[in-house]
């Protein structure tokens, strides 16, 4: 296969390089930059210093014509202009932003304050949660890679959601992020000084990712109502940590749901559902593209705890994006993906 990434050089670009570049499928990979074409990949990541990527300026019909894939990697607005031209050539486009997961136009401009994608573009659009929608993922020529917090809620909210055995009108999604699900520059609120030793709730009641995960959820039961999705920057690199609050419509024990995760994700050998009173933490996804599920049922109150953790450049961007490409390649979702997770 022949890919490109558009937006190489940030941080969800170069994640997407290095699971390419071990991809066994892969041929040739073409890295594309906005504001450094010529430049070497290693001047910018050192950690690359054995390459020789050159980073090349986007030219769009020849790569529709040569590119089986094409990434992109670039902040919300960029992918609603650029997708049009990429679209209905050789490849498939598959964007990790934003711009393509919501329905309604009116939606995306509310929320992301920015200029919709056109209807055609969101009409083709296929929402990548790859456990959840996988035959129309295998069919499909444009792509939208879920947001990294909607890929641990929405995992773990699935089994419970999608069989209507969960209140729709009263989920609490508590969800923490690591620092690099900001990108790679940093503002006052993601500065060293302002994370470290520090814990904070942001974008209260304002996170783009809430029409996300309702418009999910709403696929399973369409009395689905709004939800309470809080989200927090924790001091560390990678990893989101998403906490959920359920309240079940009738009594299971916590043997029986636990059953129910592990069957619901017996064929997606990405999700590791835990024993009763087993709980994942960050550490135990780290760099790969598994989602850990851990469960608590209490009895007292009838609520329902979910947790489920995902390493944020992976599985909720980079390497989610490389198992829709497998998907849509006709191989192996797991090709180039079976990570052991890194530890410590
Ligand atoms: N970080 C994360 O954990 C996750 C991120 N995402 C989404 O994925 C996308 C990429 O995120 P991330 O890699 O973290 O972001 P970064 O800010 O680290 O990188 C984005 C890259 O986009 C390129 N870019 C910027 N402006 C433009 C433009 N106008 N046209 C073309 N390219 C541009 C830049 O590269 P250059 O200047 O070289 O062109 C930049 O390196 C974003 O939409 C983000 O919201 C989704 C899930 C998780
Ligand atoms: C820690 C942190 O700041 N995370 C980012 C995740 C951004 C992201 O992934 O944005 P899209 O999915 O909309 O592209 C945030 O909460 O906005």
């Amino acid at each position: 296969m022949d890919i490109g990434i558009i937006g190489a050089t940030g941080y969800g670009g170069v994640e997407l390089f290095r699971l390419l570049y071990n991809h066994p499928e892969v041929k040739t990979i073409n890295l594309y930059s906005s504001s450094q074409s010529g430049e070497f990949i290693q001047e910018i990541y050192s950690h690359l210093n054995n390459e020789e990527y050159v980073l090349k300026d986007l030219d769009t019909e020849v790569m529709k014509q040569q590119l089986d894939v094409i990434f992109l990697a670039t902040p919300a607005g960029v992918s609603s202009e650029l997708t049009p031209q990429l679209a209905g050539g050789k490849g498939v486009v598959i964007d990790l932003s934003g711009d393509l997961r919501l329905n309604s136009p009116e939606e995306y401009t509310a929320w992301y304050k920015k200029a919709p994608a056109s209807e055609e573009v969101l009409k083709q659009s296929v929402y990548g949660l790859s456990e959840w929608n996988k035959e129309a993922i295998q069919s499909a020529k444009i792509i939208a890679n879920p947001g990294c917090y909607p890929t641990a809620a929405l995992i773990g909210l699935g089994p419970v959601m999608h069989e209507r055995l969960a209140d729709p009108s009263r989920i609490i999604i508590d969800a923490k992020s690591g620092v690099s699900g900001a990108g790679k520059n940093s503002n006052h609120v993601t500065h060293f000084a302002n994370t470290q030793e520090n814990f904070r709730i942001y974008k209260v009641n304002q996170h783009q990712h809430i029409p996300e995960i309702e418009q999910q959820l709403g696929n399973w039961n369409e009395e689905t109502e709004p939800i309470t999705f809080s989200t927090h920057l924790v001091p560390m690199t990678r990893g989101i940590m998403a906490t959920m609050y359920v309240e079940l419509n009738n009594v299971l024990s916590l043997e029986e749901l636990v059953d129910l995760y592990q069957t619901a994700y017996k064929d997606h050998p990405f999700v590791r559902v835990r024993g009763a009173g087993d709980f994942p933490c960050t550490r135990d996804v780290y760099a790969s593209n598994y989602c850990d599920i851990g469960l608590a049922m209490d009895e007292r109150t009838g609520r329902l705890t979910i947790v489920a953790v995902i390493d944020n450049l992976m599985k909720g961007a980079a390497s989610q994006a490389v198992q829709n490409m497998n998907l849509t390649q006709g191989i192996d979702e797991t090709t180039g993906l079976m990570h052991v997770p890194v530890y410590p």
